[in-house]
């Protein structure tokens, strides 16, 4: 049995490079850059007004003029105008272009306006509410380099750049599997001995969180029915999550299925509670990655966002995210297994505290109702005390 940063270590090792493709700008939230996106434009494209009122020129100011002559009207849309005397003016609308020859914009509460003439009641500077040209970013700089995670910001500077169409990271085809003769569709009435299939909904759910739309099939523990699909599963998909069918018992086939299957296994069995049977191997022909998370809910639920959401982070280039919290309450870590507790966080004048959650071991799946997370103990004589700083798995 191999400990908890060495099997993670070793999903880390199992990355796959997705390709790219090309998504339309409002199917694009959530998903990863895979192109540099350059300023097609200064930013903004033209010296901008940045107050209604009117557009001046700096040299009228400086002879003394204090009193101008309205020439025109300009809008935001307008075709630049051209400001054809010191002492005249253009009314200026915010958003439109700065007129030919002005450089100074005054706002109308500066202003007293009657007759077609404009009276500056105060002291103006030169340039001022200009939003200049280029002053943001000029043309060509990166605005957003390759792997960044597109949201709602990123979208804004991808519609302002022109890109109807983006190039995204291909995210992995997922099939999500779950085994186990007690489990029955959630729609069907279970008899006493009958539980209805939870694990491979919240996986399914939790994926769309990453914007993977998974393929879900459930098996019964027959280990040639289990051999027959994960075959065709193996060929269709790029990774197989699977729950449950994992530990030593007479049911359990998905390591012996692996091996005749000729997925490779990377490891077995990990010192770590919940998730201590976890499976994880790689078909090398056919380079599909194989999770097998043990079917205890809350075992699938934590190996899932402890091993496979970094292993995603990584295989799309992404930063895989490192929290750490406060915790709220002491804990003991018996030696040798490195313990993810279920927490729920609060911030506390600006600190994360994490107080752990009342539970009922790794079958108790309506204690995840209750948590936001996993904080991480690693396994130590010393009990955790309140007040230590651990890390932390938002879920
Ligand atoms: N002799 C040993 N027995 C067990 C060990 C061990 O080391 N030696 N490890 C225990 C641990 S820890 C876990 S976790 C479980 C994992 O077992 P499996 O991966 O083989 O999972 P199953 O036996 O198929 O199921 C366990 C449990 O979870 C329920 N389950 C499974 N799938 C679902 C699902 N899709 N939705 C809801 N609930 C599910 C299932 O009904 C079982 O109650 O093994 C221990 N045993
Ligand atoms: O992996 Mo198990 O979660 O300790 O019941």
């Amino acid at each position: 049995m191999i400990n908890y940063d060495e099997a993670y270590a070793n999903v880390l090792s199992h990355t796959l490079d997705f390709d790219q493709e090309s998504v339309s700008l409002g199917h694009c939230n959530g998903r990863i850059l895979a192109e540099d996106v350059l300023a097609d434009r200064d930013f903004p494209p033209f010296d901008r007004a940045t107050k209604d009122g009117i557009a001046i020129s700096s040299k009228g100011l400086e002879k003394g003029v204090r009193t101008f002559k309205i020439e025109g009207v300009a809008s935001a849309g307008m075709p630049q105008h051209t400001l054809h005397e010191l002492h005249n003016c253009i009314e200026i609308m915010t958003g439109a272009v700065v007129p030919k020859n002005a450089d100074t914009v005054v706002m109308y509460e500066h202003l007293n306006i009657k007759d077609g003439m404009a009276t500056l009641l105060q002291d103006v500077k030169k340039a001022q509410d200009i939003h200049f040209k280029g002053s943001d970013v000029v043309l060509g700089t990166v605005l957003l380099p390759k792997n960044t995670i597109i949201g709602p910001a990123e979208i804004g500077i991808l519609a302002s750049v022109g890109k109807s169409e983006v190039r995204v990271k291909k995210t992995p085809k997922v099939c999500v599997v779950s085994t186990g003769n007690e489990l029955i569709a959630v729609s069907e009435t279970p008899l006493p001995h009958q539980i209805r299939r939870s694990n491979a909904l919240s996986l399914c759910a939790a994926l769309q969180k990453e914007k993977i739309e998974a393929t879900s099939i459930h098996l019964k523990d027959e280990k040639a029915t289990i051999k027959k699909e994960l075959s065709q599963i193996l060929k269709t998909y790029d990774v197989v999550l699977l729950s449950g069918g994992v530990s030593k018992g007479k049911f359990d086939f998905i390591p012996e299925v692996m091996d005749s299957l000729k997925v490779k296994k990377v490891f077995h069995r990990v010192a770590q509670k919940p998730g201590k049977p976890f499976w994880f191997g790689i078909q090398p022909t056919l380079k599909t990655i194989v999770f097998s998370f043990p079917g205890n809910p809350v075992s699938t639920f934590a190996n899932y966002h402890v091993y496979f959401i970094p292993w995603l982070c990584r295989s799309l280039g992404i930063e895989i995210s490192r929290e750490e919290v406060v915790l709220d309450g002491s804990l003991e870590v018996h030696l040798p297994l490195t313990r993810f507790v279920q927490v729920k966080t609060e911030n506390k004048k600006g600190v994360l505290w994490a107080r752990p959650v009342r539970e009922n071991g790794s079958g108790d799946l309506t204690s995840l109702v209750h948590s936001d997370g996993f904080i991480c103990l690693r396994p130590r004589e010393k009990a955790y005390e309140k007040g230590e700083v651990v890390p932390y798995i938002p879920t």
